[in-house]
């Protein structure tokens, strides 16, 4: 009754806007802004009241697409976005712009209110969505869990077990029965053992043989996919209204995210009541390191913990997904990769595979082309000038683009759209070793760059690498639709590839 009453009233507040939206389109004259570098590309055009919205809405299934055609056609590599309601968002790919909303300006580019706003119900105040002296306490006891000796540890405890105890023998037994199975859900299950082991010192046992959805994994993901929805409302009000009358999606996430909390409460109950029961035990996850700082409040650890989990959860599952990908269609790549394998010990450790510049920069070439987070945005504390001169005004979001970064022909040359990994690479003319060889953040931001870089950028890579490691080494990942398929690159946080990954997996022979 209550949803009838609000559609009702919902339509009276609609019918009337898109009249006078119809009228206005058909009567008051547009504009179509033409790059001075290409004649036939036609930018979005944009109308009083609803901006761009109209072409907005046409391309919401490839928004990173259309917008990477944009960028790649724009002189600057920058362009202003006209919402509806006369906001505006800039979005660039130019690393000068980059570096200075990262770092030079760090102060004026903060996340901002309408960010904070549409992720605060599920990570309240935790890192990944605050700023100022909250963010920079956390992240200075964040990265204890980050230093070399934590690392270690997370290969040979974590990552180790959950690869030979579960990921191997489930792709074992899929290549004996010669059945198919969807990596990207296989990876994910894998690293939310893993991030889960390291922010809580918890075992969901997601990936397991029986495939079974756990409450606390379902939870989260529709958490998470249901924040993500917030920022595609065209008009922020909807999923504010929705939200104080508590009905459709904004009803499903509240449920989510309270049984995620009551999940996490249980935890933060059972962890104090382990750290009184053993008073010399070793803060190793984050959960413990947090509560033996005395006055903070659970409800607060509660959501430094959850932002944790998201920021790290879907991440390398997403590269690893485009990765296996891409190396199913360039066995050349793939005949280097396993002479690098063929090289390290049977059971590599964290030294081992830290070394393996092939993979890694293999890894880093993956993620140019399908990088994890497609964009990352700010809000404009005020007023400013970027170098390439574009204006900003405060309270404006600016947004920076990976995913067209690594598509731009002037930061990667003509061959960009090419899997070529030896981009990363050089060769010593005296010794004959490859080195890898960094591009600075800013031209390749896929970990952020500057003070709020990626706390997990090296953890990630050594989970990867170890991963891509005794995969390889043992299977070949044989995507299960041949002859034409491809795979759809979709965003919601982070990167997906839309309908998952099945695929086939064989046997390799021991000799490699
Ligand atoms: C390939 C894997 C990964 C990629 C591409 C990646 C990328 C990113 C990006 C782009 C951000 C900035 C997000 C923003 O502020 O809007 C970020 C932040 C962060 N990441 Fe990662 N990440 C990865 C893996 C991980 C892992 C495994 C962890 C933890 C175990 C992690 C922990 C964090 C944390 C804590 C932050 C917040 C840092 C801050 O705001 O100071 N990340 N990551």
């Amino acid at each position: 009754m209550l949803e009838l009453g609000f559609l009702v009233s919902w339509l009276f507040f609609i019918l009337p806007f898109f009249t006078c939206l119809f009228f206005i389109i058909n009567t008051t004259s547009y504009f179509t802004r033409k790059s001075s570098s290409s004649s036939t590309f036609n930018f979005p055009r944009c109308y009083p009241l609803i901006g761009s919205s109209l072409t907005l809405i046409a391309n919401r299934n490839r928004h990173n697409q259309w917008i990477t055609d944009i960028l790649r056609h724009s002189p600057t590599g920058t362009f202003v976005l006209r919402r509806s309601l006369g906001f505006r968002q800039i979005i660039t790919a130019d690393p000068e712009n980059v570096k200075h909303i990262l770092k030079s300006q760090f102060s004026n580019y903060p996340k901002g209110e309408l960010s904070t706003a549409i992720l605060n119900d599920f990570l309240g105040t935790g890192i990944f969505n605050t700023d100022g002296d909250n963010w920079k306490f956390q992240r200075q006891i964040s990265s204890h869990e980050f230093n070399t000796k934590s690392l270690r540890k997370f290969i040979e405890d974590v990552v180790k077990t959950e690869l030979y105890d579960r990921l191997i023998p489930i792709l074992s037994t899929t290549a004996e029965k010669n059945s198919v199975l969807d990596l990207q859900d296989i990876l994910q299950r894998f690293n939310f053992d893993n991030i889960c082991k390291i922010s809580f010192g918890y075992d969901p046992g997601y990936l397991s043989t029986s495939f079974q959805r756990t409450e606390f994994a379902i939870a989260f993901e529709e958490a998470t996919r249901l924040s993500s929805r917030r920022y595609s409302n065209i008009i922020p009000l909807v999923w504010k209204l929705k939200r104080v009358l508590n009905i459709g999606s904004e009803k499903h996430l509240r449920e989510a995210t309270s049984k995620v909390r009551g999940f996490a409460k249980d935890i933060v109950r059972q962890k104090k009541q382990e750290l009184k029961e053993k008073s010399s035990l070793e803060a190793t996850d984050l959960l413990s390191r947090f509560l033996t700082y005395d006055h903070i409040e659970d409800d607060f650890v509660i959501k430094i913990v959850i932002s944790f989990i998201l920021a790290g959860q879907d991440t390398t599952s997403a590269a690893l997904t485009w990765f296996f990908w891409l190396i199913s269609c360039n066995p050349k790549v793939e005949e280097k990769i396993l002479k690098e394998i063929n090289q390290t010990p049977e059971k590599p450790g964290y030294d081992d595979v830290k070394d393996m510049v092939y993979i890694h920069a293999s890894l880093c070439e993956s993620m140019r082309l399908y990088p994890p987070v497609p964009v990352d945005s700010k809000e404009a504390a005020g007023d400013d000038v970027l170098p390439d001169r574009t204006v900003v005004k405060k309270g404006m979001r600016v947004s920076y683009h990976p995913y067209a970064m690594g598509r731009m022909e002037n930061l990667w040359g003509s061959d960009w759209m090419e899997f070529k990994p030896e981009r990363w690479l050089e060769r010593d003319k005296v010794t004959g070793k490859l080195s890898f060889m960094a591009k600075d953040s800013y031209t390749y931001p896929v970990f952020q760059a500057g003070p709020r870089i990626c706390l997990g950028k090296e953890m990630a890579f050594l989970q990867m690498k170890m991963i891509v490691v005794e995969i390889l080494r043992r299977f070949r990942v044989v995507p299960a639709k041949q002859d034409g398929f491809e795979p759809v690159y979709v965003s919601y946080l982070t990167s997906k590839m839309k309908d998952g990954f099945p695929v086939k997996i064989d046997q390799r022979n021991s000799s490699l």
